[in-house]
C-alpha cells in the first residue's frame, strides 16, 4: 500500500512536548444528508453526530477549535461542549460559505501549536489510531493526510456519460481527514490563499491549499475505511453500527 504506520511510542516520542491543536468543522449545512437540521446535529447512538469527532480529539489534541454554523455557536457551547464536558474546546467560532472559509476561520481561532490537525465533523468514526498516525505524519512530512486506496474501478466520464478512460486503480487513494500539517506551514497556506485568491472553487481539502500556495508536497498515509464522511442519508446506519462496533462483532462470528 505504501503507507506508514507506527508505533503508539514512536509517535508520542517523535511529538513529545508539541502542542498539537485540531480545527473541528461543523459549519456545513449537509444539503445532501437532505435533513431538516444540518446532519452534524442528528442523533447516532443516542448522541449529536458531532460529539464522536469531538471525543476522538479530546484524548489526541491539547486544543480543540469547533467551526460552526454562525447560529448554533451558542447551542454547540450548550448542549455540546458544555453538556459532554469536552475540556480541551477553546473556542466555538462560526465558519463562512466554503468549508476553506471555515478551516481559515477555525485556524484564526486556534492558539499557537506547532502541529495543526483540520478534521470533518461529520467523520464521526475517526479513531485515536488514525488521528495518532496523522500527527506522526505532519511531525515528520510537515503535511500529511490519510486515506484508503480505492477499491472499485473508477472511470473518467466525457460530456455524454460515456467512459473517457479508465486510470490506474493502484495509484487512486480516496482521501479522508484529519489532514495533519506543521503549524506554520498550514497557517502561511491559508494566509496566501486569502490573500491572493480568496475564492478557490474545486478546492476541497487542506492538502490542495498546502500543494498550491506552499508547493510542499502532502504525504499519503493510511487512514481507515470505516472512516466514513457522512453524507446521504445511507451513511448514517453505517456509522451507527461501526461506532457500536457491531462490524467487530460480526468479523469474529464469521
Ligand atoms: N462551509 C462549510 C462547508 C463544510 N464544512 C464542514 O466540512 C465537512 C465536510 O463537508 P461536507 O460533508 O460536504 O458537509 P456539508 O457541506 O455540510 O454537506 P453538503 O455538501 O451535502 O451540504 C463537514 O464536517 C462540514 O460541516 C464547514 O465546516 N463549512
Ligand atoms: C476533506 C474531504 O473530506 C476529503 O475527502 C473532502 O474533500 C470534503 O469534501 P466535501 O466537498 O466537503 O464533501
Amino acid at each position: 500500500m505504501g503507507s506508514e504506520r507506527g508505533s503508539e511510542f514512536e509517535i508520542r516520542r517523535a511529538v513529545m512536548g508539541r502542542k498539537i491543536g485540531a480545527v473541528v468543522l461543523a459549519a456545513g449545512k449537509g444539503s445532501r444528508m437532505g435533513a431538516e437540521i444540518p446532519k452534524q446535529y442528528l442523533t447516532v447512538g443516542g448522541k449529536p453526530l458531532i460529539y464522536y469527532a469531538l471525543r476522538a480529539f479530546e484524548s489526541t489534541a491539547d486544543e480543540i477549535v469547533l467551526v460552526t454554523g454562525t447560529d448554533e455557536v451558542s447551542y454547540c457551547k450548550e448542549e455540546i461542549i458544555e453538556r459532554y464536558g469536552f475540556r480541551k474546546v477553546s473556542r466555538v467560532v462560526a465558519g463562512g460559505a466554503e468549508r476553506y472559509d471555515s478551516v481559515y476561520c477555525g485556524l484564526c481561532a486556534l492558539g499557537e501549536c506547532e502541529i495543526i490537525l483540520i478534521h470533518d465533523g461529520a467523520r464521526p468514526c475517526v479513531t485515536e489510531e488514525v488521528i495518532e498516525r496523522a500527527i506522526a505524519g505532519a511531525e515528520k512530512y510537515r503535511a500529511c493526510v490519510v486515506g484508503m486506496p480505492v477499491k472499485d474501478t473508477i472511470k473518467v466520464a466525457d460530456k455524454k456519460g460515456f467512459a473517457a478512460c479508465t486510470p490506474d486503480r493502484s495509484s487512486l487513494w480516496m482521501i479522508q481527514t484529519p489532514q495533519g500539517f506543521e503549524g506554520k506551514l498550514i497557517r502561511e497556506a491559508y494566509n496566501k490563499m486569502k490573500q491572493e485568491q480568496p475564492l478557490r472553487p474545486g478546492i476541497t481539502d487542506d492538502a490542495m491549499v498546502v500543494e498550491t500556495f506552499t508547493g510542499c508536497s502532502v504525504k499519503l498515509l493510511e487512514g481507515d475505511y470505516r472512516n466514513i464522511k457522512v453524507t446521504t442519508p445511507e451513511d448514517l446506519p453505517v456509522a451507527e453500527c461501526y461506532l457500536s462496533g457491531t462490524v467487530e462483532t460480526c468479523r469474529k462470528k464469521s
